[in-house]
């Protein structure tokens, strides 16, 4: 079965990031008086399918396997049989290690990952999200080989906190915040770049292309969590370029309400959109800057910028992933690799099924460079 074959497919994918500009112009930017409490007119937000969007993000695996017209599979192995169909189009980038790596001999491999739901798992409270120390020492070892870089949707300094590996580059919020090595030509190329030191006081160059958001965020986030402090299980946080409001641990019946209240704050404030998360709303500027360019940035400063001896493998779970893998995959330039346990659309070439799976590939990727990269004939067998 081709699941991804026809307009009708019932494949259940992430909805597409929901553009305000069409809202009017004019409003509050930087100190608006937003109204606290507004009566909710919850129309508004079911015909702006906000709520389809919310329902269909980070589902349980099963509701996405039934959401595939099994309606019966309540068993593992019909659940297993979808994944597997998928996994044709996208197949496991562990199963297809023999080919990615003679594809990446005598290249110079580049290596980008996401942090929640790539090297953590997907937990309740953000704040629990931990790496385990298995993956912090695979990420430690990939690093020592192949220039590494984070790119998550998360305020920088928190998943350096997270992840606490020096030896890394960190992009945080959705790749708007990015400390990446000093190269002056980059630097005098990008109007937004600064030279600026690190932790350790090491020179680095700091891009950061939404820096005039920062008192807008500020602002946005004291309003959103004024604004849905009633609102049980609801969590904001501020990630300095964009502010993230979860309703992962809301009750459904609650979710048209706070999607309401993002929404009356967003209609304030046209100079911002929304994206949509894993059971997320994301508050972010209306600039052109994702993850897709924080990448492509990163290569070029590690001077691996528009090269054919070069090949960047992302790994990477969420929506905001995908314009990574976009990039990758429409210069040709290298791999996406998506982290799911479900079927789902994607830009990506290649699957893992989890952090655990991430976490072998990163170990084989070291074991295949440390043995020399004469062993990357697709006849050598890596076992899982
Ligand atoms: O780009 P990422 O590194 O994937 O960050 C995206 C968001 O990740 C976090 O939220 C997600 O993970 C949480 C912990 O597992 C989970 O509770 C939440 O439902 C997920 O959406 C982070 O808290 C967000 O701020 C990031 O934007």
């Amino acid at each position: 079965m081709d699941i991804n074959s026809n307009n009708s497919s019932p494949v259940l994918t992430d909805p597409a990031p929901i553009n305000l500009l069409p809202y009017p112009q004019s409003g509050a930017s930087f100190s608006s008086n937003i109204p606290r409490k507004k009566p909710e007119k919850l129309d508004e937000v079911h015909y702006n399918g906000w709520l389809d969007a919310m329902k269909s993000s980070s589902p349980p695996r099963k509701k996405l396997i039934k959401d595939l017209n099994f309606e019966d599979a309540a068993d593992e192995i019909e659940i297993e049989i979808a994944y597997f169909s998928w996994m044709l189009k996208y197949p496991s980038a562990l199963n297809s290690f023999g080919q990615i790596t003679k594809f990446a001999k005598n290249k110079k491999i580049a290596i980008f990952l996401d942090y929640d739901g790539t090297l953590s798992p997907i937990v309740d409270d953000p704040d629990q999200a931990l790496m385990s120390d298995d993956m912090r020492s695979a990420v430690r070892n990939v690093a020592k080989y192949f220039p590494t870089a984070i790119i998550t949707g998360r305020n920088r300094d928190k998943v350096f906190e997270l992840v606490g590996l020096t030896e890394l580059y960190y992009a945080g919020s959705h790749g708007m915040d990015i400390m990446g090595p000093v190269n002056e030509a980059v630097s005098s190329n990008h109007p937004d770049c600064i030279k600026s030191t690190d932790q350790q006081g090491k020179e680095v160059n700091l891009l950061q292309p939404a820096r005039d958001f920062i008192p807008m965020i500020d602002e946005v986030f004291t309003t959103l969590v004024e604004n849905t402090k009633d609102i049980k299980g609801a969590r904001v946080e501020n990630h300095k370029f964009c502010a993230s409001v979860h309703y992962r641990n809301v009750d459904e019946k609650n979710w048209p309400i706070i999607a309401q209240r993002v929404h009356d704050v967003l209609k304030l404030y046209p100079r911002l959109r929304l994206a949509h998360g894993r059971k997320v709303l994301e508050v972010r500027p209306e600039i052109d800057w994702n993850k897709g360019k924080a990448v492509e940035f990163l290569l070029e400063s590690l001077g691996l910028g528009n090269s054919d001896d070069v090949l960047p493998i992302y790994i990477g779970d969420d929506r905001s992933d995908e314009d990574a893998f976009k990039v990758l995959r429409e210069g040709n330039r290298g791999y996406g690799i998506l982290v799911s346990s479900a079927p789902k659309e994607t830009n990506a070439f290649y699957s893992l099924r989890d952090p655990s799976e991430v976490m072998k590939f990163l170990c084989w990727l070291v074991r295949w460079k440390k043995l020399g990269e004469g062993v990357s004939s697709v006849n050598k067998r890596w076992s899982i």
